[in-house]
């Protein structure tokens, strides 16, 4: 690494608000890129030492702005990796707009979003899987969220995916050393050893592909609430909730569109669908709100399946059956009662939904969290499969080789700049 004075630190200036919006006491402005220290200097007068936090009054064209705390942050131990500076500011808008218009005639620009991130992948202080975890870590709603992209973020998972990388790349390494062996001396059991490892790899692979925990986990479990038009669905969303979300009348087929509610049930997202009933209907619009229900169904993680008279063949094998009204008349002994009006049998309910959920979160490991990491993670064990079907050692190198570019390409470590947009478009500005 480089020395700090000496350092040439980075792209071009930019600046953002990395505090919310809205009414606060304080906001930080955050400010990196290459010269951002003259731009500093500019406004305070001086540098101050590096990593101290001081208070000076903040000047441009005679005139101070607000009065500050400030922090110089040489590169490459920032957050970007350049040379960056924080202004901790009164939060008024005209404080923010003054500096930030002071910070544009001396050369800098706003950023965007996720471009403070993108720049510390880009100067190597985080790798993908990191960034997107401090994304996680922003939009963070639960504890079992906020603990996941801790992990993450910490480089729980870029440990994982780099040590099959590694592992590959050994196998690979001792693969290409086997072609140059004549055929009739190929010694058997290396073949044997190297096939075992290709074969723990690609299962490895397979059961962190099965394991649902961190995509759980960051989207929030479905449970969605079907059954027969008056059941009493609307009334049990509103129950859980604690709130009426959710219309309730007397009148079958009240509910069309699908209502969703967040829920955290001890520390973990849910969310909680409320659908159409379902009947055979003439009516266009009840009809629709039918299909959108099944369509919903079919998305659920967890299924209550409510009814309120007739016992129903089940809508799916697995779904919760609920018989509502036990106020009116009592369920029979195999079936979960509970009335959403009175409130009785709601606390088993609930119970039973955490250990569904505990079921549902089972897994060993660390877990897997993303769409993008299946995919690529589904790409490498694929080549793997394929490397073992292979009749030619060059061919079988070449699967290798591919199953460590899609590895590589989950960290970063290949194709990093195809991917920065990909992961950076759902960043928020200042991060
Ligand atoms: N006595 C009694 N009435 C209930 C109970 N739960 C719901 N109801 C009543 O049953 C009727 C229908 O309730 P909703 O919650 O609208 O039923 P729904 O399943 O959402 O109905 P749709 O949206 O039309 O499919 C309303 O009059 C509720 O007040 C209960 O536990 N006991
Ligand atoms: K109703
Ligand atoms: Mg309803």
């Amino acid at each position: 690494m480089t020395d700090d004075r000496t350092r040439n630190a980075g792209g071009p200036v930019i600046f953002a608000v990395a505090t919310g919006m809205g009414r606060a006491a304080i906001a930080v402005m955050r400010v990196s890129g290459e010269g951002c220290g003259t731009i500093l200097r500019a406004l305070c007068g001086m540098l101050p030492e590096a990593r101290r936090a001081s208070f000076r009054p903040i000047r441009y064209r005679n005139e101070i702005l607000d009065e500050a705390v400030v922090l110089w942050l040489p590169g490459p131990r920032s957050y970007s990796g350049e040379d960056s500076f924080e202004l901790h500011l009164h939060a008024g808008p005209a404080i923010i707009e003054g500096v930030s218009l002071a910070l544009t005639e001396l050369g800098a620009r706003p950023a965007e979003p996720g471009e403070f991130t993108r720049r510390a992948v880009q100067a190597g202080r985080l790798d993908l899987l990191q960034a997107e975890a401090v994304a996680d870590l922003v939009e963070a709603e639960s504890a079992a969220q906020r603990r996941q992209a801790l992990s993450q973020a910490d480089g729980a998972l870029s440990r994982l995916y780099q040590e099959w990388a590694e592992r590959l790349r050994r196998l690979l390494a001792q693969q290409e050393a086997l072609i140059d062996f004549p055929d009739e001396t190929l010694p058997d059991a290396v073949e044997a050893a190297l096939e075992a490892e290709r074969a723990a790899l690609q299962a490895e692979m397979a059961l962190h592909l099965a394991d649902q925990r961190g995509e759980l986990v960051r989207r929030g479990i479905t449970v969605v609430i079907a059954g027969a038009p008056n059941a009493g669905k609307s009334s049990l969303l509103n129950a859980l909730a604690g709130y009426d979300a959710a219309i309730v009348t007397q009148r079958a087929g009240t509910t069309r569109d699908a209502i969703a509610v967040d829920w955290i049930l001890d520390g973990i997202k849910l969310r909680l669908i409320d659908t159409a009933g379902l009947r055979e209907t003439e009516d266009e619009i009840e009809a629709e709100g039918i299909r959108r229900a099944m369509f919903h169904v079919k998305q659920a993680d967890l299924v209550v399946h409510l009814y309120a008279d007739e016992r129903p063949a089940p809508l799916l094998p697995d779904a919760i059956i609920v018989r509502n009204k036990t106020d009116l008349a009592p369920a029979p002994e195999d079936v979960l009662g509970i009335s959403a009006t009175t409130g009785a049998g709601l606390d088993t309910l609930r119970d039973l939904l955490r250990e569904r959920i505990r079921t549902l979160m089972s897994g060993a490991g660390v877990p897997l969290t993303r769409a993008r990491h299946r995919a690529g993670i589904q790409e490498a064990a694929q080549h793997l499969a394929l490397a073992s079907e292979a009749e030619w050692a060059e061919l079988r190198g070449e699967e290798l080789r591919l199953a460590m570019r899609a590895l590589g390409r989950l960290t970063g470590q290949v194709d990093v700049e195809s991917l920065l947009d990909v992961v950076f478009g759902q960043f928020c500005i200042g991060k």
